[in-house]
């Protein structure tokens, strides 16, 4: 006999629990689903473990810079205490998330869904039946095709070593290569990365990520551009990495080979033909209101939708658009207006709004404050020279169009870009505005 629900969520992340107890709160009987433990990416294998371990590698560095103007003595980082704070954090997540879902009504269930028809999804030997699914299954590292790709290291498994290898090899050139190279660069790795594409950073302003470049090779990161990671070979207890950079063969010997080269939604083992789901090159074919277009039972929210960037901030906004079009009558559709991104090197790099590239393709009219800061007080006191910024506000409306930033507090100071620009705050408004002195959004008026 099914089980029946109004609601079944497949996944346990943000989406899952944002979407889940608004429904809940409004009444309907709801059951998620996981096959592991309970919390999803952002909190147990992501955002919050990779901030603690970037918390660690900042305050190493910090010091580092501040070597003669005050600080003395060698710092350096133990690896395996790092870990056990970061456990601190992560360890309880699981149970604290099972009890917020048992404190709402909401029932549980362990083990790997799948579609068994338009309204059912079986987990274990069990079948539930609801009026609605929403997938907020999340994503999984892309498959690269390359012979020896089951030696790579998921980001999920670099953020639980409990010891740092020494000869590290990152595999891509986006956020996880770019944050993860930060940390075990910090913490004394020889680190490489091979990055296919013909810059790091591809979702970043070209003219800020060159300035952080050098912050890189200062800290001796070999970073490669246009070289594709052929295979990968087991070498006793390590590996050889085989790639091709510019046309030619290039060999590289590493005790890890981590991948990040990228996450796509993790439907696979859905059966979305079994329910009824249309999907194409491995994602769902979704209306814009989240809502499957051959399905009408079912939406996605997050990494699974992947209408919006692949962040929790707009996990957590599609799942509230979600819920409203379930409790209300589909008619909400997502607002990607103003969605900030953050990578966190040390320092980090920020962006929100419009690159220049696009805001120019579009033939807006704008002008560009774009500055190498490192004179400015604010890198100066930080004894951090990599300190820039790029804005571009609308002549007609005055109005920000996009905001670029690298430097100290630029993954604080681009929040305040994000909410001019999804609120329509002019420069004019913000100019006028006093922020604390001395802090990083006290720039902020000689940027516009
Ligand atoms: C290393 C790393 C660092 C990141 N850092 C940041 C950051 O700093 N800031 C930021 O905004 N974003 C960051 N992200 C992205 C962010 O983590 C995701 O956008 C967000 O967690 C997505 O949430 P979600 O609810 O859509 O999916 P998830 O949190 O991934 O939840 C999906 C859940 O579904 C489960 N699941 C999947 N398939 C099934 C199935 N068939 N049956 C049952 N359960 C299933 C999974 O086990 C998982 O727990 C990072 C990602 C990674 C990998
Ligand atoms: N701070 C954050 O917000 C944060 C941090 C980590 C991850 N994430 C999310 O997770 C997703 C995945 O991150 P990611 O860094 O894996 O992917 P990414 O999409 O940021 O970068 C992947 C890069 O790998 C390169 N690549 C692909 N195949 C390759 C190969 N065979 N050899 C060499 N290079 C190759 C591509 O050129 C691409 O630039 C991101 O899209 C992001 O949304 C976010």
């Amino acid at each position: 006999m099914a089980k029946a629900y109004d609601l079944v969520i497949i996944g346990t992340g943000t989406s899952a629990m944002v979407a889940s107890q608004r429904t809940a709160a409004a009444g309907w009987k709801v059951a998620v689903i996981d096959f592991r433990p309970f919390g999803g990416t952002c909190a147990l294998r992501g955002c919050d473990p990779k901030k603690m371990l970037i918390g660690g590698a900042t305050a190493i560095d910090h010091v580092r810079r501040m070597r003669g103007k005050g600080p003395e003595g060698e710092v350096r980082l133990n690896w395996p205490e790092l870990i056990a704070f970061k456990r601190s954090f992560t360890d309880p997540v699981p149970a604290k998330n099972e009890q917020r879902y048992a404190e709402k009504g909401i029932e549980t269930f362990h083990g790997r869904a799948r579609f068994t028809g338009r309204n059912t999804v079986q987990v274990g030997g069990e079948t539930l039946e609801a009026r609605h699914i929403v997938i907020a299954a999340g994503a999984e590292p892309i498959r690269l095709g390359i012979p020896g790709e089951e030696h790579l290291t998921t980001s999920e498994d670099f953020l639980a070593l409990e010891q740092l290898p020494k000869r590290i090899v990152l595999v891509g050139g986006g956020f996880i290569a770019a944050e993860f190279s930060h940390i075990a660069a910090r913490a004394g790795a020889e680190v490489t990365i091979f990055q296919r594409g013909p810059r790091m950073l591809p979702n970043f302003d070209p003219d800020l990520v060159e300035v952080l470049m050098a912050k890189f090779r200062e800290i001796g990161i070999d970073v490669n551009v246009d070289t594709a990671v052929n295979a990968i070979e087991k070498d006793g207890s390590g590996f050889v990495v085989q790639a091709t950079s510019d046309g030619q063969p290039r060999t590289l010997k590493a005790d890890l080979v981590v991948h990040s080269a990228g996450r796509a939604p993790a439907l696979e083992s859905l059966d979305l033909d079994a329910g009824g789901l249309a999907h194409h090159k491995g994602r769902l074919k979704l209306n814009e209101f989240l809502q499957s277009v051959s399905n009408p039972a079912v939406y996605a929210a997050g990494d699974a939708a992947q209408m919006g960037p692949p962040l929790t901030p707009v996990s957590s906004h599609e799942a509230k658009i979600v819920a409203a079009n379930l409790l209300n009558g589909t008619a909400q559709t997502p607002n990607y207006l103003g969605v900030p991104s953050v990578a966190f090197t040390i320092p980090p790099i920020a962006a929100v709004g419009l690159s220049e590239r696009d805001a120019r393709a579009q033939g807006l009219r704008f002008r560009t404050q774009h500055q190498t800061a490192s004179e400015w007080f604010t890198a100066r006191q930080a004894a951090e020279p990599t300190y820039a910024f790029k804005v571009m506000v609308e002549d007609k409306t005055d109005r920000i169009l996009g905001a670029h930033l690298v430097g100290p507090h630029a993954d604080e100071v681009i929040n305040l870009f994000a909410l001019a620009i999804r609120q329509g705050i002019t420069a004019e408004a913000i100019k006028s505005t006093m922020f604390a002195y001395p802090t990083g959004a006290s720039d902020i008026g000689y940027m516009l």
